[in-house]
């Protein structure tokens, strides 16, 4: 495995196969990659499927061994089950996705390889869940979250933002995921560097307290130093970016952005690197060139400012 200067082996891609969205959630970062409004239609600079497989195939080389598709809503891709088909058989194959398209197309998923999704909601109340992503497909969510249960894909997580609109939603959502057997919760730290608002932001640490007073069971995962909570025999993990001082120092994922650019880093946009023309000495020689120039970015490209927030670490302004 091809390992950055700070002794971070990347072993997971996170391609995102478009910026479209049929959503406008007030809080999404869309993977760094900015607006997620405009047209539904298939875009030109979207990378084709031969250009995602051919990427897949140079990354497996490195030892690469799990894929996540993500967007924008990847599922607006009608060659999504191709793509995932021609995925190199060694690849973990999982996507992230809002649910909405899931009734109706999570078998061929799964036909075509699909082994985990990870469905966003952030409330189990359709006027919340209304507000925060602007749409109002809650039924329409639900149901494909049970479509992806049907399917056979086991965990579901459903991925949930905490932040300020969503923060009253954290308990309810806890027992939704204790009481039905399939579900796992995935509690997100709001990320307010790519959105702005930084006064959304509620202390994560207060959730970590409260679960570890509701578990029967804390586990750690290796990856990001995750912390996962047992309740009541529902699982949930806290991704804590911001607040986890051990988190980037165990990221192990590289991104690639719908037009096919690698970007080390979710939370940045000044490191992306072109894979040219797609040729595979060229994903070979941008994919090292990213890899070698990775840095964790929270406690090392930003750092704490004298009034507890983050600021840029100078020796990056001036590189
Ligand atoms: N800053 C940061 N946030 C991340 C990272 N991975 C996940 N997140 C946050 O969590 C969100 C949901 O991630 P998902 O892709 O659904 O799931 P996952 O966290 O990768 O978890 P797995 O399915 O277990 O691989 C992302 O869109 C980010 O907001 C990461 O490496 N860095
Ligand atoms: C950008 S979306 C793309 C996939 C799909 N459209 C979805 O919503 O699941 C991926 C994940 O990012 C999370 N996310 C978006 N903006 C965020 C932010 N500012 N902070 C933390 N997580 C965020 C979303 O909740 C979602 O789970
Ligand atoms: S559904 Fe996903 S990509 Fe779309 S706006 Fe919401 S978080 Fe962003
Ligand atoms: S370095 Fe940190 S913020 Fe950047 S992608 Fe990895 S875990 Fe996320």
């Amino acid at each position: 495995m091809r390992e950055d200067s700070f002794g971070r082996e990347v072993s997971g891609v996170r391609v995102s196969l478009t910026d479209r969205c049929n959503f406008d959630c007030v809080y999404c970062h869309n993977e760094g990659l900015g607006d997620t409004r405009g047209p539904m239609d298939a875009r030109d600079h979207e990378m084709s499927a031969d250009d995602v497989v051919r990427f897949l195939e140079v990354v497996e080389e490195y030892g690469v061994d799990s894929v996540k598709f993500t967007g924008g809503e990847p599922m607006l891709r009608d060659d999504l089950e191709e793509i995932i088909r021609r995925t190199p058989e060694s690849m973990e194959v999982s996507m992230t996705t809002n649910g909405t398209f899931l009734p109706g197309r999570a078998e061929a998923l799964v036909d075509a390889g699909l082994e985990r999704v990870n469905v966003s909601q952030d409330a189990l109340d359709r006027e919340q869940f209304k507000h925060v992503t602007q749409s109002g497909a809650y039924d329409r969510v639900l149901e494909g979250v049970d479509a992806a249960l049907d399917a056979g894909l086991d965990p579901v997580k459903l991925n949930m933002v905490v932040f300020e609109k969503t923060a009253g939603y954290v308990e309810g959502m806890v027992e939704h995921v204790a009481e039905n057997s399939g579900l796992q919760l995935q509690l997100i730290e709001f990320m307010p560097e790519l959105v702005g608002k930084p006064e959304w932001a509620v202390d994560i640490d207060r959730v970590h307290d409260w679960l570890a007073d509701e578990a029967d069971e804390i586990e750690h995962r290796e990856m990001h130093d995750r912390k996962r909570y047992w309740v009541n025999g529902g699982m949930v993990e806290i991704v804590d970016p911001v607040g986890n001082a051990n988190f980037c120092a165990n990221c192990h994922r590289v991104r690639v952005t719908h037009e096919g650019y690698l970007k080390g880093c979710l939370n940045r946009n000044d490191d992306l690197k072109s894979m040219g023309e797609m040729t595979k000495p060229e994903i070979q020689e941008a994919f090292e060139r990213t890899v070698d120039e990775r840095v964790p970015f929270y406690g090392e490209y930003m750092v704490r400012d004298g009034d507890g927030g983050w600021e840029v670490n100078e020796k990056y302004v001036t590189a």
